[in-house]
């Protein structure tokens, strides 16, 4: 895919992670069929988007190997990193490897990380400055934990409250990265990971147009040096198709769990996103 921008000057983004679903033979084969379907239906997307599927640690190198062999113009993904290059931290992975691994998003700070694991937001404050630091993207995972008890009737300090909760989720990071690293959000309402169906359309599209305008005020407007398209911002929980249309004024794309672990029901979303012609 070309990689020139759309009009808001972000390029529409959607991935998918597999989490620990997928064992070796189902990671091959649905890379097998996602590269077939995403090939022949290149020609009759709108527009470029960039697409990316994160496989577990023990086939990074094999996808990587399936991508690259098949010229696929998907990008690879990884779920977790370390913050050191190198050194004495048993089972863990380094984010250089995974650099010369083909790695092009690191997902950090997901919900069942900070839930199960303990990440916290220091952690993935250090993590995306060594991603930004070995050329890739840090994708980072925020969300509020509760769900907002009048979710259909959202006061303006509703909003602030939920915003203000994800934003000391990402603060520390923006912080300590380089003003000039591209970065990705994944807001990820806590409550909404798991489901069967998503948060409402209208409740997603307040959410992250609060935190576009605040990363504006905070890190554009205030002559920090970031710019409006050096942060895209992505939607997930129980997310899948159909849900795009509805929250395009918020965000850039999807980032798919679930319902995107059958490569149709991606390759429907990709096609969704970047449009048909
Ligand atoms: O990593 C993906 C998200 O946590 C969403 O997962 P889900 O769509 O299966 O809820």
């Amino acid at each position: 895919m070309s990689t020139s921008a759309t009009s808001s000057g972000r390029r529409p983004l959607v991935g998918v992670s597999f989490k620990m679903y997928f064992d070796i033979p189902k990671t091959k084969s649905y890379l097998d069929e996602s590269i077939s379907l995403l090939s022949s239906n290149l020609s009759s997307l709108a527009q470029p988007a960039d697409v990316f599927v994160i496989p577990d640690f023990v086939t990074l190198t094999s996808v990587a190997s399936q991508i690259s062999s098949a010229n696929s113009t998907f990008l690879l993904g990884a779920q977790d990193v370390h913050s050191q290059d190198s050194g004495a931290f048993t089972g863990e992975v380094s984010p250089k490897v995974l650099a010369q691994a083909g790695v092009k998003f690191v997902e950090i700070g997901h919900a069942e990380r900070r839930r199960y694991f303990g990440e916290t937001d220091e952690d993935v404050a250090n993590k995306a400055a060594a991603i930004a630091k070995n050329g890739m993207v840090p994708l980072i995972c925020i969300g509020e934990v509760s769900k907002p008890k009048n979710i259909n009737d959202l006061s303006i300090s509703d909003v602030e409250m939920v915003v203000e909760e994800c934003w000391r989720q990402i603060r520390p990071a923006l912080e300590a990265m380089d003003n000039q690293a591209e970065v990705v959000l994944a807001y990820e309402p806590v409550w909404a990971i798991g489901k069967s169906e998503p948060a409402s359309p209208e409740y997603v599209v307040k959410i992250t147009k609060a935190l576009r305008r605040r990363y504006n005020k905070d890190y554009v407007e205030s002559a920090k040096g970031r710019t409006d398209a050096s942060m895209r911002i992505l939607y997930g929980g129980s997310a899948g198709p159909g849900l795009f249309a509805k929250i395009r004024e918020g965000v850039d794309g999807l980032f798919l769990g679930r319902f995107a672990h059958q490569p149709q029901a991606f390759i429907e979303t990709i096609k969704e996103i970047a449009g048909t012609k």
